[in-house]
């Protein structure tokens, strides 16, 4: 569903990404570690067609982004780092504009079912979304991407700032979104996280992908490990 050939991206002389290559097909999810800078949101923004490479190709579903990223971003649901809603509209309300924009009439059962899944209050959708914590704003940003029934989505730091509870909540609704058959990319700083939610890890540094890891192989200790040996290659 997703795919990255040798795809790179320089701003100016910094070369943020540099020939990657990666692949995510339904049902599983890729999680991408890394440091500050190390080109994470760089690769989901080649994705969703936000800018385009300079060498390399980003796919989803078989469609060139760069040559459609209208067509390609029809495909894709993106959860970013701070969730962009109206904030004088009700989470009803704002569900129904972005699902609009993808052309999904809101059907309100369905769309109640998904907050349940998401432990959304019940009687927090009608109040208005600038009233909203930033878990609520995650689940929301999430919900909405459900609804439009994308076969891929892109989250970009979905966990930071959330209480464990929340951050439990949406661990569980991503694992059974991907249980469903959707491709999940995943940029995250969280380890621990990373390691339940992910089918594969990607260890990303100065724009490469110097690892993929599949967690169910190493235990939470030795990942950590693993990353950190990474990291001081890096300061080395
Ligand atoms: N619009 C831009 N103009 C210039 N440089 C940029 C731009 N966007 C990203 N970069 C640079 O590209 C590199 C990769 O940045 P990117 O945001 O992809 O990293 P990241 O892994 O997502 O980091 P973080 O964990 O801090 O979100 C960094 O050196 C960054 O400074």
């Amino acid at each position: 569903m997703l795919e990255a050939r040798g795809l790179t991206k320089r701003y100016g002389a910094a070369l943020a990404l540099d020939g990657l290559n990666l692949a995510v097909a339904a049902g599983e999810t890729l999680c991408l570690l890394g440091a500050n800078g190390a080109g994470k949101t760089t690769t989901l923004n080649l994705f969703l067609g936000f800018t385009a490479p300079t060498a390399g190709a980003a796919l989803v579903d078989g469609l060139v982004v760069a040559e459609d990223p209208a067509a390609a971003r029809a495909r894709l649901g993106y959860v970013a780092e701070v969730v962009s809603l109206y904030p004088s509209l009700s989470g009803a309300e704002n569900l129904a504009f972005f699902a609009g924009l993808a052309g999904v009439a809101v059907d309100p059962a369905r769309r109640d079912a998904i907050l349940a899944r998401l432990r959304f209050p019940a009687d927090a959708i009608l109040r208005p979304a600038g009233t909203y914590s930033k878990g609520m704003r995650q689940k929301l940003g999430l919900a909405i991407a459900l609804m439009k029934e994308a076969r891929v989505i892109l989250l970009d730091e979905p966990l930071s700032g959330l209480d464990p509870a929340a951050a439990n909540d949406l661990v569980g609704v991503l694992r059974e979104t991907a249980a469903g058959g959707v491709a999940l990319l995943i940029s995250t700083h969280d380890i621990f996280r990373a390691k339940e939610v992910a089918s594969r890890i990607g260890i990303m540094r100065h724009g490469r992908l110097v690892a993929m890891i599949d967690p169910a192989s190493l235990s939470a200790g030795e990942l950590e490990h693993m990353y950190l040996t990474h990291m001081a290659e890096r300061a080395a």
